[in-house]
Parts: C-alpha cells; structure tokens; sequence
C-alpha cells in the first residue's frame, strides 16, 4: 500500500493504521497455522505498532523486546548500529518475526537479522509499518509491510521528533522542518 506519492505530507490516520494492522495481523495468522510465532518489538520506534499488531494476532504466540538505536536525536542515520537492550529469550528453532516502525536506509533491520541468524531461528522474518525505499543503502526482505511512503522525515505513532511526538496516534510529516 503505497501513501502521499506525490511531495505531499506524509499523513496516516487511527483509521487507516488500525485497518492496515488487522490486515497485517491476518496475514501473520495466515502463514503461521499451527505454529506459535515468537514476535520480536524493536524499541524505541515500534512499540505503539507492536502493540497493536499482537493485539489484533488473535493467536497462540510469545513476544521479546530489544532496543537499537542509530539516528539518536538526529534525522540521519549516524550509519552505525548501537544495540541497547539484547533479547531476554533464546530464538532457536522458534519462528520469529522482527517487528519495526519503519524501514528507511535498511541499516538497522540488516545489523538484526545477521545478528539473529546466527541463534538458529527455525525461520526469520520483517512486519514493519513504513518503509521508504527510496532511502534504501542495504536492501533487507519486508515480509509484512504496512505502507510505503516517499522520502519525508515523519513522526508519530511511536516514531520521534527528537524524543517528542511518540505519543501521537497518527503519523505525520506536516510541520517538520
Ligand atoms: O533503516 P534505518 O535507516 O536503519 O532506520 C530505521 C530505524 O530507525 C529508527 O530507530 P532509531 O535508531 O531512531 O531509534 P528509536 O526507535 O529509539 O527512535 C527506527 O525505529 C528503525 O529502527
Ligand atoms: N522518527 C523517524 N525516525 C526514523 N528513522 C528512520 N527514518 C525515520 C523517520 O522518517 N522518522
């Protein structure tokens, strides 16, 4: 599903989020029958999407957290991946399904899955909310997309603008600058 591609702002509502969620969620039940997926929040960013992703799964499953960190305050990548929290459960023979906000240079969802894929996943894959491929350095495998958009800085819906805006419940590229 690809949003704004003209030089538009970048705006998704509650409505549009939570139908594109239960999309997503539907496909994930679809492709996991009779497995239990092990579903991974890649913190900061992802928790608001994460959350509601899980909610909407309506499925046996177990759920981790890990923190990373590259863009800080910044609005470019610093190009380099600080991992801040490591997982708390192994991920051997599990399904596992890293869960992001957004894709942009691919940097960060790269560093993850050649750091996870040496743990033994039985299998390895990406639901992330946005993705801007035209930002891309490294490409990376989406299998659960939620929206394409153009090449705008956007925040809300657990995306920041230096640490603020989190807390929106919809996602925006209006008013930055
Ligand atoms: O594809 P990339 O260019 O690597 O960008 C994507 C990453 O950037 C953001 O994380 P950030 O490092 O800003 O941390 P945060 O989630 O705590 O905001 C976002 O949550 C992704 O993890
Ligand atoms: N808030 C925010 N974080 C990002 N990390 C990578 N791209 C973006 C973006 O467009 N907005």
């Amino acid at each position: 599903m690809s949003l704004a591609p003209g030089n538009g702002p970048v705006q998704i509502t509650p409505e549009q989020l939570r139908g594109r969620i239960h999309e997503l969620a539907a496909k994930i039940r679809e492709d996991h029958q009779g497995e239990e997926p092990h579903l991974i929040c890649i913190l900061n960013g992802a928790f608001m999407f994460f959350t509601d992703l899980v909610k909407a799964l309506d499925m046996p499953c177990t759920l981790d957290f890990m923190q990373t960190s590259s863009y800080g305050n910044a609005k470019q990548s610093s190009g380099e991946v600080k991992l801040v929290k490591d997982l708390q459960f192994p991920i051997s023979g599990k399904h596992v399904i890293l869960v992001d906000d957004i894709i942009d240079t691919g940097i960060t969802m790269n560093y993850l899955l050649h750091y996870l894929q040496g743990r033994g996943p039985a299998s390895l894959k990406v639901a992330s909310l946005l993705s801007k491929p035209s930002r891309r350095k490294v490409e990376v495998p989406v299998e659960y997309l939620g929206f394409t958009i153009p090449d705008a800085f956007v925040y809300g819906y657990g995306l920041d603008r230096a640490q603020f805006d989190r807390n929106l419940p919809f996602i925006t590229s209006q008013g930055d600058d």
